[in-house]
């Protein structure tokens, strides 16, 4: 079973028995590429034979190209003679650089003899037409004169190698061959006429890149999955937020340095806060807690929020039933100057625990089956501070090769908080930054690179699910 570019070829070596690839390929006009993927193929069938066959090609140099163009240094040398003696300290200047090697071809050629400080021209004029000619031709140079040009560097040698293919087997197909049986050449019983073409299972598909995740992307889903495998329920709110859910809920008072106009984007305009109740109870909380005096329209400024805590404070002001196992992944924003490490936009995991008796163990070993599941067997706890948290820790993952990183805030809500919101179970909450996390589990260098865009970064990227999660 032959292929149509297959039958072209064999046909065309019928006639000249022999030809190379490259031959055939312009003859034929079929690609190289694919006249030697049929040049095998016919090889296995039995039509043909091949031989690699090596030739000697001569290729023109710069230096040669520059020859042909300005002359040879000796036809130089003649020419300034014009058929007179010189002095050689007088040509030495007028041919300048090439003088040495002009005396020293036109001595070897006779074309001059040199008696004390005089050139004698040998020749009235000279012209190198045969070395011009080589340049031009070689294959039809003289042996002498190629060995003349290659010394003199104006040609190098090349052997290159060239595929032949010889017919060893005639045609004998004559049916045209099919790849498709229809029920049409079944019923007729055409399909008498023709071969039907085997597949060839061995042949590589051409390549399509699939279209897949962003990596990063992935990652957040994971994450999502995990929480939501451990029990937690999903919230969401805006990336627009008030300074109220933000920082007065959380306990962080309106002169703390957080919130000072360059640690957050500020949004002009005002948002509302209907629970007149927790606005008076978050007013006394304050008051009382930090001794200021509390000021209502610093609580309802807008901002991009900071810290998806922000998220946690809506779900206590909404007042829910405990018990509650939320979770929130999202933005948050904070100014600063975006190197390798930091970012202005990140993301942060929020979590909250209401239940009767939630003690801080429980705390920890929630916080530790949340970084299990991440993958980082390794925690520990530092104790820290956080304006709505009492006990406060930080907690720190260790990663192959890195070591101990910090990965979360974590803490007891405080009781301002929850009296705030009329809530008497106990409280847990934490927040972990994802960016750097993943970052390190990808083991980026760079951490703009989990906002990457581009395609060729991103197929190429093998994302190692065994690493996390
Ligand atoms: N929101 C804190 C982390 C935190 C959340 C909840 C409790 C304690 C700490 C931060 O961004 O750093």
């Amino acid at each position: 079973m032959l292929s149509e570019n297959e039958i072209k070829i064999l046909e065309y070596l019928a006639k000249v028995k022999e030809a190379s690839a490259e031959n055939i390929s312009k003859q034929l006009n079929i690609p190289l590429d694919t006249v030697f993927s049929i040049s095998r193929l016919l090889k296995e069938k039995g039509y043909i034979e091949l031989e690699e066959k090596e030739h000697i090609k001569y290729e023109l140099t710069e230096e040669g190209k520059r020859r042909l163009n300005e002359g040879f240094p000796e036809e130089k040398l003649l020419n300034t003679l014009a058929g007179k003696e010189g002095k050689i300290k007088d040509l030495k200047e007028k041919i300048g650089k090439d003088f040495d090697i002009a005396i020293g071809w036109a001595k070897r050629k006779g074309l001059i003899k040199i008696e004390d400080d005089n050139i004698i021209p040998l020749v009235q004029v000279y012209e190198a037409k045969e070395e011009k000619e080589a340049l031009k031709k070689p294959e039809d140079a003289k042996e002498e004169i190629i060995q003349q040009l290659l010394y003199r560097k104006m040609l190098i040698k090349k052997t290159e190698k060239e595929l032949y293919l010889r017919l060893i087997k005639e045609t004998v197909e004559t049916k045209p061959s099919i790849t498709f049986l229809t029920s049409e050449l079944l019923v007729s019983g055409e399909w008498r006429k023709y071969t039907l073409r085997e597949y060839n299972v061995e042949a590589f598909p051409p390549f399509y890149s699939l279209g897949k995740k962003h990596f990063f992307k992935e990652f957040l889903e994971k994450l999502r999955d995990l929480m939501k495998e451990l029990g937690f329920k999903e919230v969401y709110s805006d990336y627009i937020e008030m300074e109220f859910y933000n920082f007065d809920l959380l306990f962080q008072a309106q002169d703390h340095p957080a919130r000072e106009i360059h640690d957050s984007f500020a949004i002009t305009g005002k948002g509302k806060i209907a629970d007149e109740k927790l606005i008076e109870k978050v007013r006394q909380i304050h008051e009382k807690g930090w001794k200021y005096t509390w000021d209502v329209n610093i609580a309802m400024r807008l901002m991009l929020r900071s810290q998806t805590t922000a998220t946690t404070a809506r779900v206590l002001a909404s007042r829910p039933k405990p018990p509650i196992k939320v979770f929130t992944i999202g933005k948050v924003f904070r100014p600063d100057s975006i190197d390798a490490t930091h970012l202005i936009e990140f993301h942060q995991l929020d979590g909250l625990v209401i239940e009767d008796g939630y003690n801080f163990r429980d705390l920890l070993g929630t916080l530790k089956e949340i970084f299990n599941g991440i993958g980082i067997k390794e925690i520990k706890f530092k104790p820290a501070y956080f304006p709505f948290t009492e006990p406060s820790v930080e907690v720190y993952g260790k990663i192959e090769g890195l070591g101990w990183v910090e990965m979360s805030g974590a803490g007891l809500l405080r009781p301002e908080i929850l009296e705030a919101v009329n809530i008497s179970s106990s409280a847990g909450a934490w927040g972990i930054g994802i960016d750097r996390l993943a970052m390190l589990l990808f083991g980026l260098k760079d951490i703009r690179l989990l906002y990457a865009s581009d395609v060729e970064y991103l197929r190429n990227r093998k994302v190692d699910i065994n690493a996390y999660y």
